[in-house]
């Protein structure tokens, strides 16, 4: 007798089977074609599947002096709302997370307000001899400037001194000065330069919200097994037409050319990880000038949607969205197989609403996809064996924890 179950359909490698899971202790203990008996059962509807909760490897949950924009309880409602359970937290922060003191509040309040399962990230500029100190489970290096402002001006001694994956937004610095508007060249310079050091001290990289024809290519064409990747939402589904009608979509990188978004997808199979880039700022602030776009709560109905128009499988999507981070980043407790974490969300592969911030839990009070109508919507969010969100309620008290990085 399981305590769990949870019956319906779910994928198995690329194949669909309708069956049973069982879960125990939070944990996933059975995959099976034949009933299991629980003490309690979930048994999904007509055109509902089960899938793995998602590992959004690149959130900006702001709070700190931020927490106008976003706090950490904020964003991972809106996580657990978007089907995500696993957040992986950006360290350009107010203060930014650069020391060990910093570090250590961020892990407190975490505790405390994490409605999902999460981890926790160090910025490095300059500050080689605090990141020794830190316990994080992955780093972040800018290579040019964005919110916040810090960026490092020692590219290979900042990623030198990491002792975990390091994450990098890999703009131009001296580019950015002569080309404010971040033209495609900013981003793939920098990625050109970000390759040519990882290929030379082999060491684990992931380059964020790569968003270039230019840059995916050189990423593709050097295939590096310890270089991995990131597309956003945003530089999939909008492109420099919709920034021109609506200055909102301010965002860095920005917004790109039909001809890069074409691309991207052209080479979808090829993109290990999508991610969010959750950037909240509040309309006012965008209004000025404030660069980012929220996106957890449409992440995953955006890429349902596609799917439900033949532009992705469905299994690339639970591949892209928990599978390829959780192996990537060496999360030890996370994975949609027996003795991990059991992470699940039913999602209704047919349902279509439109998107209409008023109903979401992030600050950010707009969305870039408003007024869109998205077919596919998150109905029930699992964390660890536990209902945390159904029909769009956050369901019981904050319960996150911190991921288990394999050593
Ligand atoms: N993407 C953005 O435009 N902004 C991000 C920072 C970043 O990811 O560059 C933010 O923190 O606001
Ligand atoms: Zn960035
Ligand atoms: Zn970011």
């Amino acid at each position: 007798m399981h305590e769990l179950v949870l019956k319906g359909k779910f994928f198995v490698e690329k194949h669909v089977i309708n069956g049973y899971i069982g879960v125990d202790n939070g944990k996933i203990t059975k995959f099976s074609k034949k009933p299991l008996k629980g003490e309690k059962i979930i048994e999904t509807k007509a055109h509902e599947v089960i899938m793995p909760g998602m590992i959004d490897v690149h959130v900006h949950l702001r709070d700190f002096n931020q927490n106008h924009k976003e706090t950490i309880k904020s964003g991972t409602m809106a996580a657990l709302h978007g089907g995500i359970t696993t957040v992986f937290d950006m360290p350009n922060t107010d203060p930014p997370v650069m020391s060990k003191e910093i570090f250590e509040k961020r892990a407190e309040l975490f505790k405390r307000k994490s409605y999902t399962d999460y981890a926790l990230s160090f910025l490095i500029a300059g500050n080689c001899s605090e990141v020794k100190s830190g316990k994080a489970d992955f780093y972040k290096i800018f290579m040019g400037a964005s919110t916040g402002g810090i960026y490092s001006k020692n590219f290979e001694e900042d990623y030198k001194c990491a002792n975990k994956r390091v994450s990098v937004h890999a703009e131009d610095y001296e580019l950015i000065q002569k080309f404010p508007e971040r033209p495609n060249i900013v981003e793939v310079k920098a990625i050109e330069k970000a390759l040519n050091i990882s290929k030379k001290l082999k060491k684990p990289l992931h380059i964020c919200h790569v968003s270039t024809k230019e840059g995916l290519k050189r990423i593709l064409e050097e295939s590096l097994p310890w270089i991995s990747f990131e597309v956003t939402p945003h530089h999939l589904f909008l492109n420099k037409k919709d920034f021109k009608k609506n200055p909102l979509l301010k965002v860095y990188p920005p917004l790109r050319s039909k001809e890069d978004v074409i691309y991207l997808w052209q080479n979808f199979e090829k993109i290990p990880i999508v991610a969010s880039d959750h950037a909240p700022h509040t309309l006012d602030e965008k209004e000025e000038g404030a660069a980012g776009l929220p996106g957890l709560e449409t992440e995953l109905a955006l890429l349902l949607t596609a799917y439900n128009k033949g532009m992705v499988s469905f299994w690339g999507i639970i591949e892209k969205t928990s599978l390829n981070p959780a192996k990537i980043f060496r999360i030890k407790n996370k994975g949609f197989e027996v003795g991990k974490d059991a992470d699940l969300i039913v999602v209704n592969l047919k349902e279509e609403w439109k998107v209409q911030p008023e109903e979401f839990y992030t600050k950010a009070e707009w969305s870039p996809f408003e007024g869109w109508k998205l077919k596919g919507k998150v109905k029930i969010t699992l964390l660890r064996g536990k209902v945390v969100m159904e029909d769009d309620e956050i369901v019981g008290k904050p319960r996150g924890e911190r991921i288990v990085i394999e050593s």
